[in-house]
């Protein structure tokens, strides 16, 4: 059984070497040729799978190690007969904890003395907009959760749900974090979602954060509106036309990073466990691995505060100790510093070779004579204690 694969899955030989033999390749340029004699084909969100890519090859099994599938053409691979599997949900925490340290960041350049005066309006609210709400909620933030789709769904079953609100009311909020798939039909798609009428209702003191994808904000509007007054403070993790994006957009905005709000390592092993299971499934194999038999120890995995703390600062600094998105920031902008037939490629490379990042659950506190509140805001963002 041959196995093609994108060379940035991670652990390709640890959880499928005993399946069949592995060809790796580079998902940014795979190609009919390179997956024509293959059995089972392994993505990630780069790769464009369609009637392209796989009319007249062998493959009958598709995997991506990711949440987001608008790489794939679902409908072809259906009508194909070739099974199809992603990894929902596998980096919704390292999302979550993307978007607070940004929360953390704007909070300080705010001079905010609590974090949690800021509102929070969620556009999208699945498994990394549960776990950010989730998050939130327990730390004290006021929250407000703009899904439609699921508005619809519950109100059709007569469900009690959550409490949903409009995407208006969502642009309120002083932070406002996008959380959708990128959809271009059906009743409510998301494909420039945030275009010029959205963005004039956003005004300074605000912070737009948007990690689900780029194409949901229409930049051209959005370049247009940061040019204006009074604009709001935007944080973008991802872009329209990845890899070649907009340098004057990264210019514009205050925080820019390479669509790895999703790299934690948990995050990844998980999308790569997540998409073994499947692939055993297919084949009628048992499935004997488990993504935490492959994580190493972190190189940071203890961190001390005392009842001197100042809560504030407590909770900044271990966050930050796990994931500063600062970093990320200052390495896409020198990027864009390159000759322009290199950004896009420089993008890719920042992605490629992405250092380790591990999640807080990774990271034991350990407190001496703490208040109770700080214990919680601690466990609220996924700090395992010792008290
Ligand atoms: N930046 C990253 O590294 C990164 C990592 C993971 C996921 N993502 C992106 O984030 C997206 C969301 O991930 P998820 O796991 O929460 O997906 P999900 O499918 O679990 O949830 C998406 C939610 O968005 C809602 N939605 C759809 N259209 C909407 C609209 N017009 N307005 C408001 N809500 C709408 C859906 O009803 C659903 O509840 C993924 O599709 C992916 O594109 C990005
Ligand atoms: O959809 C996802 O899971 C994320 O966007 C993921 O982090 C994308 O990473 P990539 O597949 O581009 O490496």
């Amino acid at each position: 059984m041959l196995i093609v694969a994108d060379e940035n899955i991670p652990l390709l030989d640890s959880f499928f070497g005993d399946i069949g033999e592995i060809r790796r390749v580079s998902g940014r340029s795979m190609t009919a040729s390179d997956v024509r004699d293959a059995d089972a084909l392994l993505v990630r969100s780069v790769t464009r799978v369609n009637r392209e890519l796989l009319e007249g090859s062998r493959v009958r099994f598709v995997g991506t190690a990711t949440i987001g599938t608008d790489h794939v053409d679902l409908p072809w691979l259906e009508g194909a007969g070739i099974r199809f599997s992603a990894a929902p949900g596998c980096n919704a925490n390292s999302v979550a904890e993307y978007v607070l340290s940004v929360i953390s960041l704007h909070a300080e350049k705010q001079g905010l003395e609590d974090w949690t005066n800021l509102s929070v309006g969620i556009v999208g609210v699945g498994n990394v907009g549960s776990e950010l709400a989730r998050k939130l909620e327990r730390l004290g933030f006021e929250v407000r959760l703009c899904d439609p789709p699921r508005a619809e769904l519950e109100e059709s079953r007569q469900e009690p749900g959550e409490n949903f609100v409009t995407l208006a009311d969502t642009l309120q909020c002083d932070v406002v974090s996008l959380h959708t798939p990128l959809t271009r039909d059906g009743s409510h798609p998301t494909f420039h979602m945030i275009g010029q009428q959205e963005l004039a209702e956003l005004s300074a003191g605000q912070l737009l954060i948007n990690a689900g994808r780029g194409e949901v904000i229409d930049s051209s509007a959005l370049l247009e509106r940061l040019a204006q007054g009074n604009s709001p403070t935007v944080a973008l993790d991802v872009w329209e036309q990845e890899p070649r994006i907009n340098p004057e957009l990264v210019d514009r905005v205050w925080l820019a990073t390479p669509h790895i709000a999703g790299y934690s390592l948990e995050g990844k092993v998980q999308g790569t466990e997540m998409i073994y299971q499947a692939l055993s499934q297919f084949l009628g194999l048992p499935i004997r691995k488990k993504a935490g038999q492959f994580l190493p120890e972190p190189a940071l995995s203890k961190l001390s505060f005392t009842s001197s703390a100042d809560e504030e600062d407590a909770i900044r600094i271990a966050l930050r100790a796990c994931y500063d998105p600062r970093r990320d920031d200052a390495r896409l902008r020198h990027a864009m510093d390159g000759a322009p037939a290199e950004r896009g490629p420089a993008f890719d490379r920042l992605r490629r070779d992405y250092p380790v990042r591990r999640e807080c659950s990774s990271v034991k506190i350990q407190l001496k004579g703490t208040s109770k509140s700080l214990q919680d805001s601690f466990r609220a963002i996924g700090f395992k204690l010792k008290i």
